[in-house]
């Protein structure tokens, strides 16, 4: 029998929920995967457990702090051990690895899958934060390095699912899926006051804290048309949001004739994970099957934008282009950080965010270097209005 190559896996932000599930994934077909690099930020003992575990080449733990405890323990394993924000961007251009999932919250996903695109590096991408911030430049120097990006967010997943044997026929339009998050069908006076554990509550989906607290304000659902107008090359009305409180359809794409195409199956981040990790392949698996039976309504709903103000916030950066959806993400994840501490409201998020695309310079064709400096200037406007 002739012997696979294994693909050699780099994780960025292995201990997270994406992270520790790919791990699940690697773990089930050891004869094609091989576990290249781990990183953390500051979960140092299950990063240590992970790497004893897998053996990778190296890791990157974010926290510089807690190197000497990550060296203690994996430098006799023979395991290279890096520290630090660079060491990430560093890592990522090793000869030996095949490919980068990105797995890693947030803004700083950006810089390391910049350098792994450049380095040739084909991508598996949970972080969306990175084609919000920066999917005109992401997508052009994908194209320029020859570099696959293979989507892991559900939906998308879903999308790029139903386009395989489709890629020379064109979308008319696409429907993402929005669960509605702990809040669906509540209005403002209810929202005033919910708390950060009911909003970490969510109906499907056992999600990392950034990306639960989206969803329930439905920014997630923001983030993600904006995700799906760069890797899949569309105009902003091509790209529709509908709520499946459900989460069994997870996305939609229909034709120029019409016909329409959906990808479904019971919520779990798995086999996104593992397409974007085997595609073209699907690869046999022992998840949980979805049973018909079990759900006898599939429902779905308009979302209500009038109340969940971030979606139409989302649509807004996207209308206007630049650098306003890179606005719109930072202030996000400075108005998310403080919603976590207890320190603004829960509606007091969509302020911030609406704040922010009203005071922060517009650049109308961004670089690299007018990202970093918009980032930086949104946070500060955005602790400013908080304060
Ligand atoms: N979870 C899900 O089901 C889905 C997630 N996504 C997207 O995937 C990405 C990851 O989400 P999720 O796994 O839920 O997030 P988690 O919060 O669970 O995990 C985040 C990971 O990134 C690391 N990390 C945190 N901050 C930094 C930083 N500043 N620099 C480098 N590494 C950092 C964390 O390390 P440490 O543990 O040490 O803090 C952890 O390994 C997000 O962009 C999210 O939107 C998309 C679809 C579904
Ligand atoms: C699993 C996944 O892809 C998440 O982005 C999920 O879709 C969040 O659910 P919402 O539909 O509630 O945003
Ligand atoms: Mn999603």
């Amino acid at each position: 029998m002739e012997e696979i190559k294994k693909k050699h896996i780099a994780i960025l932000g292995s201990t997270g929920s994406i992270g520790t599930q790919a791990l699940e994934v690697i773990q089930a077909n050891p004869d094609r995967f091989q576990v290249e690099v781990l990183t953390a930020q500051n979960n140092c003992d299950l990063l240590i457990e992970q790497a004893v575990t897998f053996k990778p080449n190296a890791v990157v733990i974010g926290n510089e702090n807690h190197y000497d405890k990550v060296f203690d323990a994996l430098d006799r394993l023979d395991i290279k051990v890096y520290a630090g924000e660079n060491a990430l961007s560093s890592v990522v251009q090793m000869d030996s690895i095949d490919l980068v999932l990105t797995a890693l919250v947030g803004y700083a996903g950006l810089r390391p899958t910049i350098k792994a695109i450049e380095s040739g590096k084909p991508i598996a991408l949970a972080n969306k934060e990175t084609l919000v911030v920066a999917g005109e430049l992401i997508t052009a120097l994908a194209e320029e390095y020859g570099v696959n990006i293979y989507p892991v967010d559900s939906e998308h997943s879903a999308i790029f699912q139903c386009l395989v044997g489709e890629f020379h026929n064109p979308i008319e339009k696409i429907i993402l899926t929005a669960s509605g998050g702990p809040f669906r069908g509540k209005d403002t006076n209810f929202l005033k006051t919910v708390t950060k554990e009911q909003a970490l509550k969510h109906p499907n989906w056992d999600m990392g804290a950034k990306i639960t607290i989206d969803s329930a304000s439905l920014m997630n659902k923001g983030l993600e048309v904006i995700e799906a107008k760069w890797l899949f090359n569309l105009k902003q009305e091509q790209i529709e949001v509908i709520v499946h409180p459900q989460s069994i359809i997870h996305s939609i794409v229909q034709f120029e004739d019409g016909s329409m195409k959906a990808q479904m199956g019971l919520p779990d981040m798995k086999l996104p994970i593992q397409f974007a990790m085997t595609y073209p392949e699907r690869i046999k698996t022992d998840f949980p099957r979805f049973d018909f039976l079990n759900y006898p309504a599939l429902t779905f709903e308009q979302a209500d934008t009038k109340t969940f103000r971030n979606l139409a916030l989302a649509y807004e950066a996207l209308k206007q282009g630049g650098n306003m959806a890179c606005i719109l993400n930072a202030a996000n994840e400075v108005a998310v950080e403080k919603f976590l501490k207890d320190e603004i409201s829960f509606l007091g998020m969509s302020d911030v965010v609406e704040a922010c695309m009203q005071k922060v310079s517009f650049v109308k064709k961004p670089t690299y270097e007018d990202y970093v400096f918009t980032d930086e200037e949104t946070r500060k406007i955005a602790f400013e209005h908080i304060i």
